[in-house]
């Protein structure tokens, strides 16, 4: 039987198009930039401070696109490279000079370190008020409080929300599922939307029969950094799907030798989901856009503090 037109059913899901999302914030960031330095007479300028630690591809890759994010809004990059070899004490030295610059209101050391490196206790060091990851304890401790909020929010995860929020997508009251519990990605992603009042599941690689409760999941944030680990079919229909996944798989037909897909098996789920976000050009393109905004907010605050 005919349906009649607009009452169709939809077979596929909505694109969430994190790439052109990111790309309009990045706008907006770059307007403001630009009214902060006119109201400065030129004599403020944001500026971000990253630091890389070793020779890994991938971060090399993720710390020039940071870099060029930021040359593009108009916010001036700082960056220290030390070899593999550095040790942690040198590490803490940058950190420090860092800290102590006014020039620098964003403070990033690219993940992983090496692992002669204690992360926890070099992520203590940057200042709070320059802690543009959200990777300090006492950001995620805030984070977790009610009645409190973070100097800074972590990207991965702001993103994540405002890619719902920009795609009008309901999450007070929604029932979601975080699929991971990293200290950057899962956890305060889980944090995040239970302040949105959404009504919070967290499954992770202990969780028996995870699908038993993404089943019944308004909302699904895929954070688990297993390749095509959700299935179409542990998805309520409908449902939107945050695929925070970035894993490389080998493919000789790609100039690279690998693709990229995230945790959720997007074939499958593009049948089943009402929105989801593609993997590249979903959530990744975002967790850039977040850092340049929340070195944004970092200036801002040093500038009206320095008024
Ligand atoms: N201190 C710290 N902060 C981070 O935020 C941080 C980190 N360490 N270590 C590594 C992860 C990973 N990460 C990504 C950023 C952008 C893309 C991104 O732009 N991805 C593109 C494509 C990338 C490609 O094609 O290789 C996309 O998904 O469309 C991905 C991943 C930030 N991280
Ligand atoms: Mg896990």
């Amino acid at each position: 039987m005919d349906k009649v037109e607009g009452e169709q059913e939809q077979d596929q899901a909505q694109l969430i198009d994190g790439k052109a999302i990111a790309e309009t914030i990045r706008g907006e960031i770059r307007d403001e930039v630009a009214r902060l330095k006119e109201e400065s007479g030129g004599r403020f300028e944001p500026g971000l401070a990253v630091v890389l630690v070793g020779e890994r591809k991938d971060s090399q890759t993720y710390v020039r696109s940071k870099k060029k994010g930021c040359e593009e809004a108009g916010i001036k990059s700082f960056g220290t490279d030390l070899p593999e070899t550095a040790t942690e004490e040198e590490v803490l030295a940058v950190v420090r000079e860092y800290n102590a610059d006014p020039r620098v209101h964003g403070i990033l050391v690219q993940l992983p370190l090496p692992s002669h490196m204690d992360e926890e206790k070099i992520l203590m060091a940057i200042s709070i008020e320059k802690d543009v990851d959200g990777f300090h304890p006492e950001n995620i401790g805030k984070l977790a409080m009610r009645g409190r909020d973070p100097d800074f929010v972590c990207c991965t995860p702001k993103g994540s929300v405002e890619l719902l929020e920009r795609s009008n997508i309901p999450i007070a009251g929604k029932s979601a599922v975080v699929v991971g519990r990293s200290n950057i990605v899962g956890t305060p992603a889980a944090m995040l939307l239970q302040r949105r009042n959404a009504t919070v599941t967290v499954v992770h690689s202990r969780t028996p029969n995870p699908e038993k409760y993404i089943r019944e999941a308004d909302i699904v944030i895929a954070a688990c950094g297993v390749a095509n680990f959700v299935r179409g079919d542990w998805l309520k229909p409908g449902c939107a799907v945050i695929d925070v996944g970035i894993n490389a798989v080998d493919d000789p037909t790609k100039k690279r030798g690998y693709r990229l897909v995230g945790d959720v098996c997007f074939e499958e789920a593009v049948k089943v989901a009402g929105q989801i976000t593609p993997v590249p050009g979903g959530v990744g393109p975002m967790t850039i856009a977040m850092l340049l905004q929340n070195t944004l907010e970092g200036a801002k605050k040093a500038y009206e503090q320095g008024k």
